[in-house]
């Protein structure tokens, strides 16, 4: 059987996040107590529980302590905001993070508004995005911290490098903007309204798509040699197996290979950098909660 090795420019999201928790596990060893992180998950949305299982999992194997808070999906927002409230009293937990989505007829802002900002983990209440877009430090959103760390990864010094966002969510699309911003890149957002999608794109020395349509960017959008940091995560038909379905980002990755000069691949690029910068922010948090000096393995991208 015919063994795949990634090519050439792939940048390997599994493995840069392996080596970020690696890091995480050696700083969780200098610190005086162990970090704990907790994560409520209300509903039985199967993702999430997946995702949830993983986050747990790979906080415990950094040596850190977890608390799950599961919730029925047909929890009221009282018993949520409750359930929240609660773990901001608990002077034991240093995050928390409320998994998303929340079962409809939840109003998901408030309850991430309820997170103790010192606590907010995910970076998502409006005092961690504030202090974003004010340049102070904070904890930053994971999925968006991971694609500058893998855009690093690739490139090394991103100052004066031409960043197109394409999409403008309030999780991936817009702090990913300001992070790249951080970073010294000239940022361009794109969205569903741009004019000449293609020609924005094709500016690009780094393209960020985050948009959720599966394979939308098609190669002729990509400048030669750019680099692409994949955000989609879309389940598609398996045409090879009928049946059964496939991820895929929001690039057509076979085409998009051939004339990036790195790029992520779905699954294996984001995805794991997501869990691993949560890790990274829970000791973070704990630091800062605690009066602790956060360790240099993992205070700098
Ligand atoms: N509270 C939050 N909710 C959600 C976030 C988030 O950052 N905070 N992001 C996503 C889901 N997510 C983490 O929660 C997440 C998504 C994907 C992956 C991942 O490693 N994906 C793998 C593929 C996994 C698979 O086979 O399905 C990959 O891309 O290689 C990790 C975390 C929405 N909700």
């Amino acid at each position: 059987m015919a063994v795949q090795t990634p090519s050439s420019n792939q940048i390997d999201g599994k493995k840069i996040a392996e080596e970020l928790r690696a890091r995480v596990g050696s700083a969780v060893k200098s610190l005086p107590q162990h970090p704990t992180l907790a994560v409520v998950l209300v509903g039985d949305d199967p993702a999430s529980q997946v995702y949830v299982r993983s986050k747990i999992k790979f906080t415990q194997e950094c040596g850190m302590r977890s608390v799950e808070r599961r919730l029925p999906e047909n929890a009221s927002q009282d018993e949520v905001v409750a359930t929240v409230r609660a773990l901001n009293e608990d002077t034991e937990i240093d995050g928390i993070l409320v998994q998303l989505p929340l079962p409809k007829g939840l109003d998901s802002d408030a309850v991430i508004e309820e997170i103790d900002p010192s606590k907010d983990v995910d970076g998502l209440t409006e005092t961690s995005a504030g202090r974003l877009l004010l340049g102070k430090t904070g904890l930053r959103p994971c999925t968006p911290t991971g694609c500058v760390i893998l855009a690093k990864a690739a490139l090394g010094d991103l100052t004066g490098k031409n960043c197109v966002v394409l999409g403008r969510s309030i999780l991936v699309g817009k702090p990913a903007a300001l992070l790249f911003l951080e970073q010294n890149c000239t940022v361009t957002i794109a969205h569903s309204r741009t004019k000449d999608l293609a020609a924005i794109c094709r500016e690009a020395d780094i393209l960020v798509p985050a948009v959720g349509r599966a394979e939308m960017v098609q190669s002729d959008w990509i400048k030669e040699g750019a680099c692409v940091i994949d955000v989609g995560i879309n389940r598609v038909p398996n045409p090879a197996k009928p049946g059964k379905t496939k991820l895929v980002g929001d690039v057509d990755f076979p085409s998009a290979e051939k004339v990036a000069g790195a790029i992520t691949p779905v699954p294996g690029g984001v995805g794991p950098m997501t869990i691993a910068c949560l890790l990274r922010n829970t000791v973070l948090a704990a630091c800062h909660r605690r009066g602790w000096e956060t360790p240099d393995i993992i205070a700098s991208l």
